[in-house]
């Protein structure tokens, strides 16, 4: 099936995409599980983009190819027109359970991914602290993993994203842990991150309201083996009330939408 690029909103012109992210062909099995197949797709720079669809379509899986934690069987995926073939400085993956080291300070934990590259540590504590703070967690550097909450934690694993300064955060379902609260607090912070530290974040969710709030673009898989269903970018004007989102026309037909593609695979 063709990919279909929808917008919601006034703007009809599709420009050509700046892509930081260039994924071609990409196909991923386990076993005889065959879990994407011949996945093209392009991140554009400085957005968020949101990867969707049902349960077991390899949302997961392209995350961590993109990562380069798991090899694709075939098919190649670029960042800056290099080929990924391990982890890297330039992505920095936020993992569901946040994979927060227990023993360590709030500090430690997020200047972790700076020491393991050798940054010494007067620099690479400052650097953690602007980042703690910008994650709301100013006067927690000192506290263990275990003084905190879901949400606190969550951040923690955010904010040592931040601080390797890598240019793709990729996060997997980083809500699906905390409370409906924190979860709206998380969301729009992730919406102030992207227009701050222009990062370009790809997010793997299962809510659709979560996937059009946030996303400059979202991608709709098809159950598995997962290929691209459809491309959808929401036009949504981000900067008021998130309230008056929730409650804004483009929004909810945006997301009606979206439930009317996915509903014929849970029928
Ligand atoms: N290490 C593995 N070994 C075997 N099968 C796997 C492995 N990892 C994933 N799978 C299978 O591959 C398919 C895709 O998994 P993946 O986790 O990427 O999907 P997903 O869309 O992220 O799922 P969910 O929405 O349920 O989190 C699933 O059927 C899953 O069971």
């Amino acid at each position: 099936m063709r990919a279909s690029v929808v917008r919601n909103g006034p703007t009809s012109v599709i420009e050509p995409i700046d892509s930081i992210v260039k994924v071609r062909g990409i196909s991923k099995a386990y076993g005889n599980v065959e879990a994407l197949r011949g996945i093209d797709l392009d991140f554009p720079r400085g957005k968020l983009t949101s990867l969707l669809g049902p349960s077991g379509c390899g949302k997961t899986t392209l995350l961590k190819i993109i990562a380069g934690l798991i090899d694709a069987d075939a098919g190649t995926v670029a960042v800056e027109g290099k080929t990924v073939t391990r982890p890297g400085p330039e992505r920095a993956f936020v993992f569901q359970d946040f994979a927060l080291m227990p023993w360590a300070t709030v500090i430690r934990n997020v200047a972790f991914g700076l020491e393991l590259r050798g940054t010494r540590k007067a620099e690479r504590e400052d650097i953690a602290r602007h980042y703690i703070a910008e994650v709301g967690l100013a006067s927690f550097e000192d506290k263990y993993p275990h003084e905190l909450s879901g949400g606190m934690r969550q951040r923690v694993g955010l904010a040592r994203a931040l601080s390797v300064k890598a240019d793709v955060l990729l996060l997997d379902e980083p809500f699906s842990a905390v409370d409906e609260q924190n979860r709206r607090k998380f969301q729009e912070d992730l919406i102030r991150l992207r227009t701050n530290q222009n990062k370009t974040f790809i997010f793997v969710t299962h809510s659709i309201e979560e996937a059009v709030y946030i996303s400059d673009r979202i991608v709709l898989l098809s159950p598995r083996p997962g290929r691209i269903s459809q491309i959808i970018e929401p036009d949504i004007d981000r900067s008021g009330d998130p309230e008056r989102i929730h409650r804004d026309k483009h929004y909810l037909d945006t997301v009606d939408e979206i439930w009317r593609g996915l509903k014929r695979y849970v029928e």
